[in-house]
């Protein structure tokens, strides 16, 4: 097996930094989703940042001789570096400099599956390469994805040439992403007309968004073999991905997972990553799960709020999940039920059945109050409504009489409204 670089973590603490405790450990998860083996830290609290070498100077030596003395090959600090920083603490220090955005470029590049997350963490990487050219760090550069752009020592004219060639392939990535949202959209304007509703699952990263993805299909015996990756590692979902759920009353929906939110997410990557959450935006529920076993959730919600609000999304309701239940002892799950009682949530563990079993019911709930139930009395040429009521509402009687047929359903007002309100094959209950 491969040795495992040995890496260091770095953190400046500024004053009434609170959530800094939480986005240090954040980071060692980081690293360990990275396959790195952390092996010491250092802690450094700060009034300012120092331009030249992020920490003062003595600081900055000290981390050399921790560096020596516990064969670090990496220092990863927790947060952005600017290309000069990276630069002078690599001359200083002799190794290999990394920040938490490389980290998470680095995760995210390892997950991108589709085609658009593999093209938006390319740019994302890029362009936070391209100030950094000619310095020795930039990139981790395992995945190959940006081999061949660094110069060490290189002259002028060929750091020239590789930065045109980044900047013009940052534009072409530009274009064929834009190409690629276009069609997107058109298969969002195919659901809209559907008027299949949209439940999106949100949250935290590593709540348990996928898992609870999984166990709704495994329950509902959805084919197993779409289901969605699930790990203990942060950003295990890296695109949305949809999935249509048909429950045992025949109640379709759609579910989509979507990638983890997280504090501090580089600025690159908030800018390449807000496309794969518009599939939020389309929702018709949020479900956001909440991991109430980690003592950072509260945190971990506000988080979640601020992110959905930025996107726009906070008018769409939300059913909590608070999952991992199965993790708190009683008295911590009747002291956290006690604190949320006003909100429209569920305590669960994604892993058990029953619970998931709940989940569902309550959604469905959720997601077709307003249903309108609908009365067709159809002439054997207009039998395609039919398949359709079939594919798009809950049909609950189906009689095919000599002339006409008879058709029951329950259906989304919305749906109702476009196709049935004003036909004439309605009958009035
Ligand atoms: N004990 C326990 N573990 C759970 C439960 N739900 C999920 N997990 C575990 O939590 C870890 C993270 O779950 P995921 O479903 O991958 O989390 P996610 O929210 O999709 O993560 P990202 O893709 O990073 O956004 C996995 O190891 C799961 O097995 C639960 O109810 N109880």
């Amino acid at each position: 097996m491969m040795e495992k670089e040995r890496v260091l973590l770095a953190g400046g603490k500024r004053k009434g930094d609170e959530g800094f405790d939480s986005s240090m450990e954040e980071l060692r998860e980081l690293a360990f989703a990275c396959d790195m083996e952390v092996v010491g830290e250092i802690i450094q609290n700060l009034e300012k940042i120092h331009v030249d070498l992020f920490f003062g100077k003595g600081k900055t030596e000290e981390l050399k001789e921790r560096m020596e003395e516990l064969q670090a090959d990496t220092v990863i600090f927790n947060e952005e570096l600017t290309p000069s920083q990276t630069r002078n603490l690599e001359r200083f220090l002799e190794c290999r400099v990394a920040d938490r955005s490389i980290l998470i470029m680095d995760i995210f590049a390892r997950r991108a599956k589709t085609k658009e997350a593999q093209m938006q963490v390319e740019m994302a990487r890029l362009k936070y390469m391209l100030p950094r050219l000619s310095g020795l760090g930039g990139s981790l550069n395992r995945q190959g994805g940006g081999a061949g752009l660094h110069n060490k020592g290189a002259g002028e004219t060929k750091l020239e040439l590789d930065r045109r060639k980044i900047e013009e392939r940052i534009a072409r990535l530009e274009r064929e992403l834009a190409e690629l949202v276009e069609r997107r959209q058109n298969q969002r304007q195919k659901r809209e007309k559907n008027e299949i509703p949209l439940a999106a699952l949100v949250g935290y990263t590593n709540a348990g968004k996928s898992t609870v993805m999984n166990s709704m299909l495994k329950l509902l015996k959805t084919s197993t073999d779409k289901m969605v990756l699930e790990k203990d590692m942060l950003f295990a979902t890296l695109e949305t991905s949809v999935r249509k759920i048909t429950t045992k009353e025949n109640r379709t929906f759609l579910l989509t997972d979507t990638v983890g939110f997280i504090s501090r997410l580089p600025h690159h990557l908030i800018k390449a990553f807000r496309s794969t959450l518009e599939e939020v935006l389309m929702a018709d529920l949020l479900v956001q799960v909440v991991d109430v076993s980690d003592k950072n959730y509260e945190k971990q919600m506000t988080v979640t709020a601020e992110t959905l609000k930025e996107l726009g999304a906070e008018s769409i309701s939300v059913l909590y999940v608070f999952n991992k239940t199965d993790k708190l002892t009683p008295e911590e799950l009747e002291s956290i039920r006690e604190k949320k009682a006003d909100l429209n949530c569920l305590f669960l563990s994604a892993k058990d059945e029953g619970d998931i079993g709940k989940l569902t019911q309550q959604i469905t709930e959720s997601l077709f109050d307003e249903d309108v139930s609908l009365k067709l009395c159809l002439p054997y040429t207009e039998s395609k409504w039919v398949p359709f009521l079939q594919e798009n509402a809950t049909v609950t009687e189906l009689n095919y009489g000599e002339e006409k047929i008879e058709v029951t359903a329950l259906c989304r007002k919305g749906l109702f409204e476009k196709y049935f309100k004003n036909s004439d094959f309605q009958v009035m209950n």
